[in-house]
């Protein structure tokens, strides 16, 4: 009998504004891989949102995979893995991620690990850097995660959203080290707890579905966005468009540049088809939160 697995890892959307390095929420866009047991490890892309150049030992899903092997003390055997994706890189909708969780799941699967969600959602966070879309990635829905002292990562997720989304995709890229890079170390104390208060509202308006309310607090971010605003090409009109076509609010993907508009669910395509014109340049959709995080499908043929 010969072993396959379809492990599907759906990308994400971070921050949502001041949720910044907290909030995830898991977009119905995918990266999909087919893994067979061979000898060597090999891997074959068949997207143009993968790198097209890259080493064995320098691919994401590998080195996430041996590390994963090697901190559960077993062997990772060789693979063939065909990727497909609908992520695009360094767009801030959580390829990296995805990748990352992928390989978690790799290993799991052919190490026989038996992971629990949050031991993936806690090793996922631990190699990404921060909770957001891997979490996001892990469990689908909407996260939201904080860090204890200690190390031990806390999460809170609802496939529940009773809402809609819109990204603005430009066909620029934006490394998240970069725009991690004009983040300023610190922040005066009023300013913090200012920031901090829209993040609670932000949170709070989401868990009660108080959209109208999370799309205000959205655009009210003090951590990162008024660093980052002039990394993202047509920041304030898109936003200022979005607002006057019904978002409720738009704030940067993750670290951008794709900005990502909260609308009723009822306004979401024909909002698409208003703003598509108006920014030809971008790939403008409707992504529906994917609800289900990483899928597994085994399939067993006989040789
Ligand atoms: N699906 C993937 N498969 C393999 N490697 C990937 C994948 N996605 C990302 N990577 C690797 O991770 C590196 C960083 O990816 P990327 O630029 O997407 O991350 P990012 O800057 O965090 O942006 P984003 O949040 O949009 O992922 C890439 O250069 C690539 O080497
Ligand atoms: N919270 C991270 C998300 C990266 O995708 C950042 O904004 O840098």
């Amino acid at each position: 009998m010969a072993k396959t697995w379809s492990i599907t890892v759906p990308g994400s959307t971070a921050n949502l504004g001041p949720g910044f390095d907290s909030i995830g929420l898991a977009l119905g866009l995918y990266l999909k891989l087919e893994v067979t047991l061979q000898d060597e490890w090999e891997f074959e892309h068949h997207s143009v949102h993968l790198p097209e150049k890259f080493t064995v030992e320098e691919h994401l899903v590998y080195t996430v995979a041996k590390e994963v092997a090697e901190r559960f003390d077993v062997e990772l055997p060789g693979c063939k893995i065909v990727m497909t994706s609908e992520l695009p890189l360094a767009r801030g909708l959580g390829s990296s991620a995805s990748a990352i969780v992928a390989g978690i799941e790799v290993a799991n699967q052919v190490c026989e690990l038996n992971l629990t969600l949050e031991q993936k959602y806690t090793l996922a966070s631990r190699i990404e850097g921060h909770p957001d879309n891997a979490s996001a990635s892990v469990c689908g829905g909407l996260t939201i995660g904080a860090s204890l002292p200690n190390g031990d990562l806390e999460l809170i997720h609802t496939q529940d959203v009773q809402a809609a989304f819109a990204v603005f995709i430009p066909n620029v890229e934006l490394k998240t080290a970069e725009a991690r890079k004009v983040l300023p170390a610190q922040y005066d104390k009023a300013y913090a707890v200012h920031a901090s208060a829209n993040a609670n509202m932000l949170t709070a308006a989401l868990l009660t579905k108080d959209y109208k309310r999370a799309g205000k607090f959205m655009e009210h971010d003090l951590f990162h966005e008024p660093f980052r605003a002039n990394l993202i090409p047509n920041y304030h009109e898109i936003r200022q468009t979005a607002k006057d076509a019904g978002a409720y609010g738009t704030a940067i993907s993750g670290a951008g540049p794709t900005v990502i508009s909260l609308l009723p669910i009822e306004k979401v395509t024909a909002f698409v088809e208003k703003m598509k014109p108006l920014f030809p340049t971008y790939d403008i959709q409707a992504v529906r939160v994917d609800t289900k995080g990483v899928q597994v499908e085994i399939h067993e043929t006989i040789n």
